[in-house]
């Protein structure tokens, strides 16, 4: 069983809206609503894929039962801290089929001290009976920076592999903290770092950085449809075609939960990256977010080129 940490679900709104630009009316052609928030994305694709997990995290309000049943009616455990006012809505706008243009987000409910030592106190309840845990995503308002860092030393008394897939300084600190995956935004760690992106040396001269501080895999997008993998089998590229492409929404959701299962498994690293990819593209192939199974998904494993470059 995974361990998905959401501390700043939404409800996410998608309207495809042809031909959207800032300053004028548009009639939206159609709108997905769903549960959303980088945990909560992964922990449905687990399920979806034929893996069991329990998701954490705050909800409140209309918003937060909506997600609390939707998670429900997948199937999957929840153990979600009630909170005052309303889990936040993003609403994005896909304005040609394939490409989400404009996103919105709201910053979320304010999580009071008690609330935060009532996650912790699930959290360390939880984590004896988990494979994994996964983390990541936007804090609300009260959560402190430095909150993945301390759920990662907590997993990591655990012996549990974290993956974390988050941004700005909750990262930094976090990498501090030793996750087994970090999904970085590689933009901000290069400033920084003051390492420029011009160059493939130059984003391995990051992922080099990162392994320093103990994380033995990195991940980054690497072009439209390709991420690199810093492991410790080697630097891989790994790409797909632009063909079949409708949504790239919530697709690197599906590269991690791809990559917590296949290292869940033990699959070597480029059987692990390959099945992450596929997973990814299988997600990227729907305008909702998820795959169908895990069957799905592995129609897609010959479609990853996959180059080792380090
Ligand atoms: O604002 P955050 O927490 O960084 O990201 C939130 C979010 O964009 O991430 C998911 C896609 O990865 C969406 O379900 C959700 O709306």
């Amino acid at each position: 069983m995974i361990v998905t940490v959401t501390l700043n679900p939404a409800v996410d709104e998608e309207y495809l809206v042809p031909e959207f630009r800032p300053g004028s009316w548009f009639r939206a052609t159609s709108v997905n609503r769903s549960a959303g928030g980088k945990g909560i994305n992964v922990s449905i694709l687990l399920r979806q894929m034929g893996c069991d997990s329990a998701a954490l995290g705050f909800l409140a309000g209309y918003n937060g039962e909506y997600v609390r049943d939707a998670l429900r009616r997948e199937r999957i455990t929840t153990n979600f801290v009630n909170v005052r006012g309303e889990t936040r809505t993003n609403t994005y706008v896909v304005d040609e089929v394939g490409h989400v243009e404009t996103g919105i987000a709201e910053l979320g409910p304010y999580i009071p001290e008690e609330a935060l030592s009532r996650f912790f106190r699930n959290y360390e309840r939880i984590l004896h009976r988990a494979d994994g845990v996964v983390m990541g995503g936007s804090l609300p308002p009260g959560v402190p920076q430095d909150i993945f860092r301390e759920l990662t030393l907590l997993a990591r008394r655990h012996s549990k592999p974290v993956f974390i897939d988050a941004s700005g300084s909750p990262l930094l600190m976090a990498l501090e903290g030793g996750p087994t995956v970090a999904k970085i935004d590689h933009r901000f760690m290069s400033l920084v770092m003051g390492v420029p992106l011009s160059t493939l040396d130059n984003l391995v001269g990051i992922a080099q950085k990162v392994h320093a501080q103990g994380v033995p895999w990195m991940v980054a997008s690497y072009r439209t449809y390709g991420d690199l993998f810093s492991t410790p089998e080697g630097v891989f590229i790994a790409e797909v075609e632009r063909k079949g492409i409708v949504s790239l929404f919530g697709a690197s959701d599906a590269l991690l939960a791809g990559l917590v299962l296949g290292l869940g498994e033990r699959m070597p690293a480029e059987d692990a990256i390959r099945f992450a990819m596929a997973a990814a593209l299988e997600d990227a192939m729907h305008m909702e977010k998820g795959v169908r199974s895990r069957a799905s998904v592995e129609q897609h494993l010959s479609k990853v080129k996959l180059d080792r470059v380090g």
